[in-house]
């Protein structure tokens, strides 16, 4: 026997599968959010948490802006006991804020649940049994109806205890834990029961909570069984339907999303997906894909690095750097042609319609989740392209390289990356430019130039300029006076008097403004071509733009000169 044949589908269809939910194309308003990280959450950590930490972790779920919070399992330990003691009575709760906490059906639970709750103003009182045919028959030992009698004891008990507390506003809740791996007729009896039980109104409706205990199915299976449920549910109207995805086939959002257009009005879930096995659902990816969808999630997580802090410090787990949204690399595009379409439509944004996100390759606009664009998103090792290099160069420096100068640069920043096999700052990249093309006076130095404008008045006649300069080559000092019919030319013409032999010719010339904090205040790049049609670039930069281009010019024929050795 192979080993993939132990295994079979455990969960069942719905008597009359539907799929409703399939016409709806997004999910259209937030669903009422149920943080279960103090409860859920926390009882998958190693070390579960101390009462301070619960503390900090409930202040910060409010913050966020969670309205409902399963704070505990009261009956569990002292701390979770104290936790909702220390709530109550240091009057922790704001009041806009419902307290949640589980219980199993069995008596002395459900009497310390009521204990831990005296005082408070809201709370839901959450019971649950198993009902899958697994749990029935291994661990329960119990038939349908015995299993259903666990339930509604517990339902008549928490009914019963709840009205001894008047000054409390209590909800109730019921899960019929390990639902996925339950016949769906059944899931609906039972539900149907502890409704009925509770008698639920428009004032006071219960919730009817629906666990992936364990995820089994598609996702798309899991939203049939919720669509069924949905419409087989007593008193539907007074009925709060609520998803508890779990992760065990790694698609608890997709369960998640699938079910709120099936009829789910609620989500129980934590924050990036921390709980037992492989988690519950994460309620930040839910939230921020609403987001993107342009939806409300009436969550807050525009800081999303501290949301990150406080969540890895309460549980000791870390946030994975791909995790949707929040991961320390999700922004990040290393890759040149996924830079370039980046960097395009960053400005095409600024250009066209800054109201409006629609860069390829960000689903969210970094700014929107505290992230920044320096540094977050354009990130450059071998794998990135002319494109991303010129970005953060422009970015970050002010220097725009021209077009034709750019894929040499983009290689040149990779073959370093490549070489030293390791990613480059923005400050690496731009000293590397700078080394290489700026100002580079090794061995030409045109340490002064005055020039004078000599034109003609004459019609037709072209302008000229002279230029009397010093020029140094390696310690050898040359004052040259020349002619040419630009300033760059007579420069060009003058170098041409030394005793050396300058073979170029010009291609291109460019100069611009630098905006970024800078020295200089412009910057001129210039292209020759040596006699066998090498090219070679030159950046200048000074305060005066003509002399910025002058140093363009030397830096280029220096660069030559690496090449194509000067002789006299
Ligand atoms: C899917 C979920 O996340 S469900 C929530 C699970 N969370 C937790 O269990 C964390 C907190 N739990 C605890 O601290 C403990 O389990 C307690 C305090 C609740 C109970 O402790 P104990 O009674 O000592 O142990 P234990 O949990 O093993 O009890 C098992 C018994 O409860 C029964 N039981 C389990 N769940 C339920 C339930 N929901 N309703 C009624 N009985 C239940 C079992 O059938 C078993 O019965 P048996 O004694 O007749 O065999
Ligand atoms: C208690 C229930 C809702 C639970 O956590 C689960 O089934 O996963
Ligand atoms: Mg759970």
């Amino acid at each position: 026997m192979k080993n993939y044949e132990k295994y079979k589908v455990g969960y069942f269809v719905p008597p009359v599968p539907s799929c409703d939910w399939v016409k709806k194309d997004h999910i259209t308003k937030a669903p009422r959010w149920c943080s279960v990280d103090l409860r859920d959450g926390n009882q998958a950590l190693i070390v579960p948490m101390s009462l301070d930490e619960k503390l900090e972790m409930f202040q910060y779920l409010c913050k966020i802006g969670f309205k409902e919070i399963e704070v505990g399992f009261p009956a569990a330990s002292e701390t979770e006991f104290e936790f909702l003691r220390t709530l109550i009575d240091k009057d922790l709760v704001p009041d806009d804020v419902t307290l949640q906490v589980l219980t199993q059906s069995r008596k002395h639970i459900i009497e310390k649940t009521f204990n831990a709750l005296i005082g408070a103003k809201h709370a839901v009182v959450h019971l649950y049994n198993s009902t899958s045919v697994a749990q029935r028959q291994q661990v329960f030992k119990a038939s349908e109806s015995e299993i259903i009698e666990i339930a509604r004891e517990g339902a008549r008990l928490i009914k019963e205890i709840a009205e001894q507390y008047p000054d409390t506003d209590f909800q109730f809740e019921y899960s019929p834990e390990s639902f996925t791996g339950t016949e769906m007729e059944f899931a609906r009896d039972i539900c149907n029961e502890v409704i009925d039980i509770w008698e639920p109104t428009p004032e006071q409706k219960v919730i009817i909570n629906l666990p992936a205990t364990v995820e089994m199915s598609l996702p798309h299976v899991f939203a049939s069984q919720i669509e069924y449920m949905s419409k087989n549910l007593h008193d539907r109207e007074n009925v709060v339907l609520s998803l508890h995805p779990h992760n065990d086939r790694g698609t608890g959002v997709a369960d998640a999303e699938l079910g709120l257009l099936a009829g789910g009005d609620r989500i129980e879930g934590t924050l990036f997906g921390n709980g037992e096995r492989t988690g519950n659902v994460d309620i930040v990816t839910i939230a921020m894909n609403m987001f993107t969808h342009g939806v409300d999630p009436k969550l807050n997580f525009s800081n999303m690095p501290e949301v990150v802090e406080a969540y890895e410090k309460a549980t000791g787990m870390t946030v994975d750097p791909r995790h949707p949204y929040s991961g320390a690399l999700v922004f990040a595009a290393f890759s040149g042609s996924h830079q370039d379409a980046i960097a395009k439509g960053m400005k095409w944004r600024e250009a066209m319609d800054p109201t409006r996100w629609t860069v390829p390759y960000l689903p969210v606009d970094p700014h929107d989740v505290g992230r920044e664009y320096d540094g977050d998103v354009i990130r450059i090792n071998s794998q990135s392209g002319k494109g991303g290099v010129a970005y953060v160069i422009e970015r970050d420096y002010g220097f725009v390289i021209p077009n034709p100068m750019r894929a040499e640069v983009g290689y040149m920043m990779k073959d370093i990356s490549d070489k030293h096999h390791e990613e480059l700052s923005t400050k690496e990249i731009f000293n590397y430019f700078s080394e290489e093309y700026i100002n580079y006076f090794d061995p030409i130095d045109i340490t002064d130039a005055t020039f004078k404008h000599t034109s003609s008045t004459k019609s037709g006649a072209s302008d000229s300029f002279s230029v009397d300069m010093r020029i140094d080559i390696n310690g050898e000092i040359f004052n040259i006076n020349s002619e040419g019919n630009g300033r760059l030319d007579a420069v060009s013409n003058g170098l041409n008097k030394t005793p050396y032999n300058f073979n170029y010719k010009f291609v291109t010339y460019s100069e611009h403004a630098i905006s970024a904090d800078s020295n200089s205040k412009a910057a001129a790049y210039v292209c020759i071509e040596d006699q066998l049609g090498n090219q070679f670039w030159g950046v200048g930069t000074h305060d005066d733009i003509i002399l910025a281009s002058v140093n363009a010019l030397v830096s280029a024929v220096n660069r030559m000169n690496k090449k194509d050795h000067f002789v006299r």
